[in-house]
């Protein structure tokens, strides 16, 4: 599977906790005190990690598109360029951010949405790039991306398995240090589409550690995911999911933030090893409700045991574990034993 090197201390896949990603986005409103608060609450909710978008408006959208009316309710400004303008944060911002997450001690990046921004976030010395789905198509980026050796975190909605190999072979042929996060880009996407095997198949086929990017309500699909083997779980936070904006409504508040960090360490804890045996925790109920082979009724010695002679009972002491009844019947008592005794090797030969 590989494993990517985040930080000398911070590293994605093998037997390393899930990377656990909490997705600013855009859910700041365009207001730095807010982005702080987040910042906070991610760090506050055992994140790995927080995460903005940076964009560079004329590198991303064409002069048209930014001119496009952007009637929405979710909208910040009467076209698209004024709405993204109002929820975009200048480098001097971002290095303010980005300080303030280092006072909070965690670790902060942003997803680059074109090559200026991953320009930009290179200089700002993060310690990885997130590639959003929406460049899931942009070969040339991918390869510019992959060119410059940092740390890649790459989602893939909105295209077929056939593209992420391509993504796949663009990033590998440089370098390795990659994950690939399985993702739908629908804002909230119905459980039915969230697809979750996809991981197994990404599992199977890319020797990098894979993900999760989860725009779905909730986060019963992201603690599937873990299950399944994501090493990097990505949800949206927000301070409350009745703001204005695109993306409140499939984030986590929170609280449900930390409650998703603290599910992700209990399942990762409890998946364990697939060699099924008894375990420790599990003596004082073998010694409590464990059955035995008992005596079904009072035989003498040099009887034969018949299958009616032999009861399976929680006995007290106990007997012979009751796996081994074919091993008793049809057997000699060598001693006499009362009903409901219990049968112990040495009783029989
Ligand atoms: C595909 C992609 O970039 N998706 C991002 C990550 O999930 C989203 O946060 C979008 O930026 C957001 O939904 C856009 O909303 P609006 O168009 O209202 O600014
Ligand atoms: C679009 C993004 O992410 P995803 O595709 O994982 O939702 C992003 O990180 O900006």
């Amino acid at each position: 599977m590989g494993e990517v090197k985040v930080t000398d201390d911070v590293w994605i896949g093998g037997s390393h906790p899930c990377f656990i990603i909490a997705e600013v986005g855009q859910n700041h409103q365009g207001d730095i005190e807010v982005a702080k608060k987040l910042i906070k609450a991610a760090k506050e909710a055992g994140a790995s990690c927080v995460k903005f978008q940076k964009t560079c408006l004329n590198e991303k959208f064409t002069k048209k598109y930014l001119e496009r009316p952007y009637d929405s309710s979710n909208s910040w400004g009467k076209t698209y360029g004024e709405h993204k303008r109002h929820l975009e944060f200048s480098d001097t911002q971002y290095r303010e951010l980005f300080k303030y997450a280092q006072e909070v001690g965690i670790l902060v990046t942003a997803s680059a949405m074109d090559m200026v921004s991953f320009d930009a976030l290179l200089n700002l010395k993060v310690p990885f790039i997130k590639i959003g789905s929406g460049d899931s198509n942009n070969l040339l980026f991918l390869k510019y991306a992959a060119s410059k050796k940092i740390p890649l975190v790459v989602s893939t909605g909105m295209v077929d398995k056939q593209a992420v190999k391509t993504i796949y072979d663009i990033i590998s042929a440089v370098h390795k240090n990659f994950c690939l996060l399985h993702c739908v880009s629908a804002y909230p996407v119905p459980y039915e589409d969230c697809n979750l095997t996809v991981l197994q198949d990404y599992k199977n086929t890319f020797d990098v550690p894979v993900g999760y990017s989860g725009q779905e309500i909730g986060t019963a699909v992201a603690l599937g995911a873990v299950a399944l083997g994501a090493k990097v779980i990505e949800k949206h936070i927000t301070l409350d999911k009745g703001l204005k904006g695109t993306d409140h409504v499939c984030s986590l508040t929170p609280a449900e933030f930390a409650q998703l960090v603290r599910d992700v360490r209990v399942i990762e804890a409890s998946l364990g090893t697939p060699i099924k045996r008894v375990v420790t925790s599990e003596i004082p109920c073998i010694d409590k409700l464990q059955k035995s082979l008992v005596m079904g009724s009072t035989k003498n010695k040099g009887e034969i045991l018949y299958p009616g002679d032999v009861k399976i009972k929680v006995a007290e002491p106990k007997g012979l574990n009751a796996l081994h009844f074919d091993d008793v019947i049809y057997k000699t008592l060598v001693y006499d034993k009362k009903e409901d005794e219990p049968l112990h090797e040495g009783d029989f030969c």
